[in-house]
């Protein structure tokens, strides 16, 4: 899929409930701070990807409905029944099937515009999933104009998406990959070198973290 006009999907679920796996690695207090922080650089990346013409928040979070209208995010409600029916609400009936459709989790500090767009350019006719570091869980499924996005996201989501048809893209994109679901996740996007939100937010609460300006690189944040 080579035209840059993709619907990128970003489901965000209550931020009172989200990232329990995570919940210790920072006080209790700044936690629904550091899953905002991380969502704010998930969709400053999506945004600032060529690949992408526009990006679709759903979610029934006011604060997370402020924060991505400010980012330039289109917010659509939560239809309710889970993350699945969240993803096929935004991809198959907001965006609607004749448009190349991506969902992609909130959870993707360190998303780099160009893996996603590598990713994106990789993503022919039919279904791709990109699988998550640890090769279990899905952290982006993409569904080509014509085709419904059939997701298939929760535990072992990775072997789900294959069995249902879907192709795995094999590209390295450490920063696509490495989704936050713990604090050991936590701990490697240190390394990796997470986007500016998350950088400030855990340098506030005393963790070092690689905050190089280098990694903007070419279409990173405008
Ligand atoms: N809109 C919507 N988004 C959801 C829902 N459930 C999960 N999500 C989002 O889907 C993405 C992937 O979910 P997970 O990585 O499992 O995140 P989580 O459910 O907050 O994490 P845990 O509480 O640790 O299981 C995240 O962006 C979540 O906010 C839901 O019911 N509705
Ligand atoms: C919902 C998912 O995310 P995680 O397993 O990372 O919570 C998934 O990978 O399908």
């Amino acid at each position: 899929m080579s035209a840059a006009d993709w619907t990128a999907v970003v489901p965000v679920k209550q931020l009172s409930t989200a990232k329990s796996r995570l919940r210790g690695a920072v006080a209790d207090a700044r936690h629904q701070e550091l899953v905002l922080a991380m969502l704010r650089d998930t969709v400053t990346a999506i945004g600032a990807c060529e690949q992408v013409a526009d990006v679709m928040v759903v979610t029934d979070d006011p604060g997370v409905t402020s924060a991505m209208t400010g980012l330039g995010a289109r917010v659509v409600p939560d239809p309710g029944g889970g993350l699945n029916a969240a993803m096929r609400f935004g991809a198959d009936t907001v965006a609607g099937l004749s448009r190349p459709r991506a969902v992609l989790t909130g959870d993707l500090p360190a998303l780099r515009p160009d893996e996603l767009g590598a990713a994106l350019l990789a993503a022919g006719r039919g279904r791709h999933f990109v699988a998550d570091e640890a090769g279990s869980g899905t952290v982006l499924l993409a569904a080509a104009p014509g085709i419904a996005l059939a997701p298939h996201f929760g535990v072992g989501s990775a072997a789900a998406h294959a069995a249902s048809g879907a192709a795995a893209l094999p590209g390295g994109w450490p920063g696509l990959r490495q989704d936050v679901d713990t604090a050991a996740d936590l701990r490697a996007v240190l390394i990796l070198g997470p986007g500016d939100h998350t950088c400030r937010l855990l340098r506030d609460v005393g963790l070092t973290a690689e905050c190089d300006a280098s990694r903007m690189t070419a279409g990173r944040p405008r």
